[in-house]
Parts: C-alpha cells; sequence; structure tokens
C-alpha cells in the first residue's frame, strides 16, 4: 500500500499571511487525518516562512499517523528532530533561502557528513529517508550512507508528464528498480497532483509514501479538504 502523507506547508502559509492562527495549522492535521491521510509532512524552513518550530512542537502532540519532518539537517533541525522523534525524518540538501526544494543530494560527495547525521538520528529511533534525484548512482550513494529510505524527487517528472509520461516516468521507475534491489524504502514527492499521481503509482507499485502538498492544498480550495483527500486517496489503490 501507497501512503498519503498531506504536507501542511501551504496551510501556514495562508496562516502567516494575516497574523493569527487561522487557517489553524494543528487543526487542519487533525482533519487530514480524520479524512483518511496516512501522514503529515512537514518542511520548517529557516526562514519559518510557513511552518514554524513551534508548529513541529504543536503537531508532535496531535498527529496520531506518521509524522514526517523534512530539512536541511542543520543544528536547529536535528535539535527539533531529538525533541520531536517523529516516525520519520526526511533530509533536504536545501540552502535556506530557496524558493522550494530544486535538487536531491549528491550522496557520494555529502557520504561521511550523511552517514554522521543518518547515525544519530537512527539512534533516536527516528526512520530515514534522503531526498535524491531519479539517478541510480544518486541511490546507490544513498544505500552506501545507511539511510532506511530514499524520496525520488518528482519536479521533472510532473514537468515532464503532459508532454510525454511513459519517457518522464521512466529515470523514476529504473532508479526505484535500483533502491529496491538494495533494500531501501522508496518515497516520492514535489509536484505530484491528482492529474500524476496515477500514473507513477502504477508504474512504482511498491511506492511506501508519497508527501503531497502544494497542488492537493490548491486543489482543496476548489473541492474542499476531505474530497481532496478522498480523489488523492483513490489514485493510490493497488
Ligand atoms: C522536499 C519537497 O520537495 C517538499 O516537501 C518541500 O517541502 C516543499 O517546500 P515548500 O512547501 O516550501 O515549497
Ligand atoms: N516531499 C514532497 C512534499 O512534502 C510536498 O511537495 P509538494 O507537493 O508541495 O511539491
Amino acid at each position: 500500500m501507497t501512503k498519503l502523507s498531506v504536507n501542511i506547508n501551504k496551510i501556514a502559509t495562508l496562516r502567516n499571511s494575516r497574523g493569527g492562527n487561522r487557517p489553524d495549522v494543528v487543526q487542519v492535521a487533525r482533519d487530514c487525518e480524520r479524512f483518511g491521510a496516512q501522514g503529515i509532512t512537514v518542511h520548517p524552513r529557516p526562514d519559518e516562512r510557513h511552518i514554524r518550530y513551534s508548529d513541529v512542537l504543536a503537531l508532535k502532540e496531535v498527529v496520531q499517523t506518521e509524522f514526517n519532518i523534512e530539512g536541511y539537517p542543520d543544528q536547529r533541525y536535528m535539535d527539533l528532530i531529538e525533541k520531536v522523534r517523529p516516525a520519520q525524518a526526511t533530509l533536504v540538501p536545501d540552502p535556506p533561502h530557496v524558493l522550494t526544494s530544486n535538487a536531491g543530494w549528491d550522496t557520494h560527495a555529502n557520504r561521511q557528513f550523511l552517514q554522521e547525521i543518518l547515525q544519530t538520528l537512527k539512534g533516536w529511533g527516528v526512520r530515514t529517508s534522503i531526498f535524491v534525484n531519479p539517478d541510480e548512482k544518486m541511490v546507490e550513494g544513498a544505500a552506501q550512507c545507511g539511510t532506511d529510505r530514499i524520496e525520488l524527487y518528482t519536479e521533472a517528472y510532473a514537468t515532464g508528464y503532459h508532454q510525454n509520461r511513459h519517457e518522464a516516468v521512466k529515470p523514476y521507475t529504473n532508479a526505484a528498480y535500483a533502491a529496491k534491489a538494495l533494500g531501501l524504502g522508496l518515497n516520492a514527492g514535489h509536484d505530484l497532483d491528482l492529474d500524476n499521481l496515477a500514473f507513477l503509482k502504477q508504474a512504482i507499485p511498491y511506492l511506501e509514501e508519497v508527501s503531497i502538498g502544494h497542488a492537493l492544498i490548491s486543489d482543496a480550495l476548489y473541492l474542499g479538504l476531505e474530497e481532496t483527500i478522498r480523489r488523492y486517496l483513490a489514485q493510490l489503490k493497488d
């Protein structure tokens, strides 16, 4: 079964745009789970443009499904993970001021750094995932770093989907196969939506988790959150 983890970053974007606590990030997380989401993902960025570190502490108290915290493993992120002990920590190589995540890790050039971080996270009992491009060499590097899972960075798939989905998905099926052969768990995320999700799932049936935020929250503005989550879950049926 492929789990849907809803990334609620953009709920916090809307809340922060006016100050106050509307929409309430914690209530939205509760509702996402009530509507069937099997996980909640957040990506607190150093500038706290959306999810704040304080949100993560509040969410820890209420999230009943899998809590996935993404981020660059600087000291602040590591201190947060140590305090929260989420189900999963997803390491992303983002510099502080990127508009959004735009690349996977070079798992060879960063091997020692990642090995040390992953060892610490595993010592805290946190499942680890590394954000990577669909590149078999980077997948091999991720396995050498000792991660539990990888998350395939699916922006290129989403960009190429409407031109030629069969071509767009090829690097992902190759990288997924390499991950499976290496015994790595497999997640995917970034720019997945109601158009492209089912084809990815069909091409990689053993995907363990997709984390989806921007498109899902945008869809919810038209369809409502409950109906939107129902539709995304329907795309993931085995
Ligand atoms: C790692 C990734 O691709 C996304 O989860 C990322 O968290 C999106 O970040 P923004 O919501 O800040 O665009
Ligand atoms: N890891 C991907 C994620 O959490 C959400 O990415 P997006 O759907 O907001 O592009």
